[in-house]
């Protein structure tokens, strides 16, 4: 469980982030959501200690972030798994050298020990047959699920992704959902997504943080996000036209969320 407490962050004489306090619960799947320019990006960089806040506490399972020492930092850096936007994989690294990476970096596992691990979680995300590959060889959503792999290689209790879907078609990035919703699960990590992606909203969003200038708007799921009051909120969600019929079609019908009302793709496609 991460729990942030009035969080504030500023950068010279502007204040970014204006006194933000959540709890993102263990095996559930938070996503923070907010236009351009809200502070989304600070405030997951905060959270991952990139940027030291202005004042404020961000709690890891109760112990406070920027009053852990050197040693504790180190300790919870290898239990944090993140994917980047773009990947940010290693060009020159096949699928499975990319995939052992953290490994290397916080285990001293064997050789054998890293290859057995790096085959569970390659088989996880159903690249098996990509484990040779580079970078440049696998599609997009290729390059994601990899990233994903090397996120969780080495048993994580916190994920943290940064736009996991961007680049991705509307059927890829729900795969990519799917796949962070399961993980979230079977892991049972702490998961913090930021996102633009209103489908992964009404889908995944178990946990839901609205920022609108640098302050907290609205919390909550997406079951109680189609009928939630706040203007800017619905504004925001709906915005495109087909959200807006998506949403009266909800509460027309009474129903919640798109689970029912879509077929989703398989995780291995
Ligand atoms: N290192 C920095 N120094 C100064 N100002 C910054 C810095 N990083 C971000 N900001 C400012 O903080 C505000 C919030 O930026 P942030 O990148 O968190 O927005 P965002 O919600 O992630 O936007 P987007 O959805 O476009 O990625 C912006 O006004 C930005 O200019």
């Amino acid at each position: 469980m991460i729990e942030v407490k009035d969080l504030k962050k500023s950068f010279e004489t502007v204040e970014v982030l204006k006194g933000i306090s959540s709890n993102f619960e263990t095996g559930k799947v938070n996503l923070i959501i907010g236009q351009s320019g809200s502070g989304k990006t600070v405030f997951l960089k905060s959270l991952l200690n990139v940027y030291q806040p202005t004042s404020g506490e961000i709690l890891f399972d109760g112990k406070d972030i920027n009053k852990m020492s050197r040693d504790e930092k180190q300790q919870l850096r290898s239990e944090i798994g993140t994917v980047f936007q773009g990947s940010a994989l290693f060009d020159s690294m096949t699928v499975e050298e990319n995939i052992t990476f953290p490994l290397d970096m916080f285990t001293n596992l064997t050789f054998r020990e890293k290859k057995r691990r790096a085959f569970e979680v390659i088989g996880r995300v159903h690249l098996e047959k990509a484990n040779r590959k580079y970078p440049s060889e696998i599609s997009g959503g290729m390059q994601k699920r990899v990233a994903i792999a090397r996120a969780i290689v080495n048993n994580p209790k916190y994920l943290f992704c940064d736009e996991p879907n961007s680049g991705l078609d509307p059927y890829t990035a729900n795969i990519i959902d799917d796949l962070l919703l399961e993980i979230t699960k079977e892991y049972n990590t702490t998961t913090i997504i930021n996102t633009h992606d209103m489908n992964s909203v009404m889908t995944i969003g178990e946990n839901i943080l609205y920022l609108r200038m640098g302050i907290k708007e609205w919390q909550g799921n997406k079951d109680i996000l189609i009928n939630a009051g706040n203007k800017n909120l619905i504004d925001f969600v709906y915005s495109s036209e087909l959200f807006k019929e998506l949403r009266e079609y909800f509460m027309k019908t009474n129903k919640t969320s798109i689970d029912n009302i879509i077929t989703k793709p398989h995780s291995n496609e």
